[in-house]
């Protein structure tokens, strides 16, 4: 089948989530020669209109080739595209129309992803809980709330209990850190794993501090504990401390993982399906992490579209540790785009066997939720921590 048509298209509602940068979502379809047609998912944040345009570029590149030379297609952008391993917008371009490509080699061949990429490893993939936490702020809110998803049947939770703290923190900030995830800790017992979210805003004496204070409570790791780019800052942090890291949802290419796996600085590595370079490269970043003896936690903070392609992945690697879910508390016309096709269980998420990513989309939907792709505002609480968490 040759491609035919690359199209971005941005979904919105007023129906907030509780990430504020995925109140959007930037859906990617490829329709084929024969009239078939593809999704794929590109991550919104800062960047929406930024983004539409380089999926538009992509196409340019794409449109006219073999949808199932998959390897062939993200290397002709690559040989086109001089800043790919510089541009987030592009590789996150790039990521989408790999996947929708994959999902239409599977709708072709009439086979789910995960057969594509050699079989289930696992018949469901362990989740852990993100983007519960919105509004919380005292350590009984957090308790609260924890307590709920464990009775849902989640057995892993990741929260940022750093509040407004950026670069730096103090006393203050570590108290009230650790008061929020002793809270945590206690409410959910020794038998869930808690996971502290530093969103790389920290210096390296500040996180050291952090491990400190808070590695007591045994959290599975310490995510991005300091600036992404910050790799002085990080072998200070792996020098002075024993806690595991993990870190990887800015890595947009293969080789940059490779640069942070060889330096030894992660445990457990996080790359994101819809920016480290789609199916295509995801997998051989897992691979990758295999050698090294790390293990995987997809970064999937963003769609429908992008949580349906993660659980296939993570379905069939060895070396999965776990994969992020904002399932639960994403606004509900996301689930409803996929038509609640990748529901969690008992802190499972279900594997279909649909071909493809293993999701149709509910067209009548897209239609209703298109919108322009605008500039986002910018209000005082940054867009990456969890809605009302910012105090
Ligand atoms: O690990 C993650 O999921 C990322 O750091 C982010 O995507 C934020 O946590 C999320 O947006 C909520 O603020
Ligand atoms: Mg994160």
């Amino acid at each position: 089948m040759k491609i035919r048509e690359i199209s971005p298209i941005v979904l919105t509602s007023k129906e907030g989530g509780s990430a504020t940068w995925a109140s959007t979502m930037i859906l990617v379809r490829v329709v084929t020669s024969d009239g078939t047609t593809g999704y794929g998912e590109a991550v919104p944040t800062l960047r929406v209109s930024q983004v539409f345009r380089a999926v538009e570029q992509v196409a340019k590149s794409l449109v006219g080739k073999d949808v199932e030379r998959l390897e062939r297609n993200y290397h002709d952008w690559y040989l086109q595209d001089f800043y790919l391993s510089r541009s987030f917008e592009s590789a996150t371009a790039i990521s989408a129309v790999d996947i929708a490509l994959w999902d239409l080699v599977g709708k072709e061949l009439g086979a789910p992803l995960h057969l594509l990429l050699g079989g289930k490893f696992r018949d469901s993939v362990p989740v852990y809980a993100n983007g519960w936490y919105r509004d919380c702020i005292t350590p009984e809110q957090f308790a609260e709330r924890a307590k709920e998803l464990v009775r849902k049947g989640y057995k892993g939770l990741k929260f940022d209990p750093f509040g407004r703290y950026f670069d730096w923190i103090d006393e203050k900030g570590l108290r009230e850190a650790e008061e929020r995830v002793k809270a945590v800790r206690e409410a959910v017992g020794d038998e869930v794993e808690i996971m502290i979210e530093h969103h790389g805003r920290f210096n390296a004496n500040s996180s050291v501090e952090i491990a400190r204070r808070l590695g007591k409570y045994n959290p599975l790791f310490m995510e991005e504990p300091v600036h992404h780019e910050d790799v002085e800052g990080y072998r200070k942090y792996r020098r002075s401390t024993n806690v595991r890291i993990a870190l990887g949802e800015r890595l947009i290419s293969l080789k940059e993982a490779l640069f942070y796996l060889r330096e030894g600085l992660m445990d457990v590595i996080q790359p994101d399906v819809t920016n480290v370079g789609g199916v295509t490269v995801a997998r051989k970043v897992c691979a990758l992490a295999e050698a090294f003896g790390v293990e995987v936690a997809f970064h999937n903070a963003f769609g429908s579209v992008q949580n349906a392609v993660s659980v296939q992945l993570a379905s069939v690697i060895p070396n999965l540790l776990l994969l992020e879910s904002f399932y639960d508390w994403f606004p509900s016309w996301k689930r409803d785009l996929i038509f609640n096709e990748t529901v969690v269980e008992d802190g499972h998420a279900k594997v279909t066997g649909r071909a493809g990513i293993g999701v149709s989309i509910n067209e009548k939907l897209l239609e209703e939720l298109e919108a322009d792709p605008k500039t986002l505002e910018v209000k005082e609480e940054p867009v990456w921590v969890v809605q009302g968490t910012w105090k």
